[in-house]
């Protein structure tokens, strides 16, 4: 758990809580498992609990209280972004309900795969290679760019409100990000010809904040 700012998508440059759950139903987090896995550009070590500010929290209420106290003190503005590893393997409604009790925006960043929590506020998805998206609907999707298996064609039934295209980040930097490589090119291009796809970039590897 890390409080900075929102680096990617809708809500780029929003203070918030990241909460991030340990694993993954498209990839094991080990180096050996990379090659045959779904999704293989992974950028995030979401293996164990034993991150900053990490640990198990057996109720739900625990973790809600455990994320509160990063929010600096006597401030509004609660927001809480649910990210991992893939969320939706453990967010649930009783989790929703407390942070909602603590007055918390919570969004989350989700494969698609698995079914979330109605009470969620706000739902990113950001599609991974061959695996199916499961939900219907969605606040934005952040497509990782360019993908073979993922092209932005294959998810025009799918709702959102936004549409991101977000540069493939080799997995092996988790900082800087060149000026214009040849994926953050092929996403200009992309949304030049597809106005209905916006430019997104990781901020936060940029600016090297977590
Ligand atoms: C680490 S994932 C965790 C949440 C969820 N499992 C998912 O894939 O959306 C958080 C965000 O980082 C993005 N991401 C992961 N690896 C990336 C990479 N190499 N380049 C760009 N974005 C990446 C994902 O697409 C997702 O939007
Ligand atoms: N600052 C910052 N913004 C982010 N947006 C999505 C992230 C993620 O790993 O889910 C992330 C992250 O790790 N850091
Ligand atoms: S990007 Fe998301 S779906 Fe892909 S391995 Fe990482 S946590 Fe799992
Ligand atoms: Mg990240």
């Amino acid at each position: 758990m890390f409080y900075t700012l929102q680096g990617e998508g809708f809500h780029t440059g929003r203070p918030a809580v990241f909460c991030r759950f340990t694993g993954c139903n498209l990839w094991s987090g080990r180096e050996q498992d990379r090659a045959q896995s779904v999704c293989q550009f992974c950028d995030t070590d979401f293996v164990g609990t034993d991150g900053q500010n990490g640990g198990k929290f057996k109720q739900p209420a625990d973790l809600a209280q455990a994320i509160a106290t990063q929010w600096p003190s006597g401030r509004g503005h609660r927001f809480v972004v649910f990210t991992g590893g893939e969320p939706a393997l453990q967010l649930d409604d009783r989790l929703i309900a407390e942070l909602h009790r603590l007055d918390f925006v919570c969004a989350v960043e989700t494969n698609g795969t698995l079914a979330l929590p109605d009470a969620v506020d706000w739902v990113c998805i950001s599609p991974k290679g061959v695996a199916q998206v499961a939900l219907t609907r969605c606040n934005e999707l952040k497509l990782v760019y360019p993908q073979v298996d993922a092209p932005p064609e294959r998810f025009t039934e799918l709702q959102a409100d936004y549409r991101y295209l977000s540069p493939i980040n080799d997995y092996r930097e988790q900082t800087i990000v060149p000026a214009r490589n040849h994926a953050t090119q092929a996403c200009i291009d992309y949304c030049l010809s597809h106005p209905e796809w916006h430019l997104t970039l990781q901020a936060h590897k940029i600016v090297n904040i977590d």
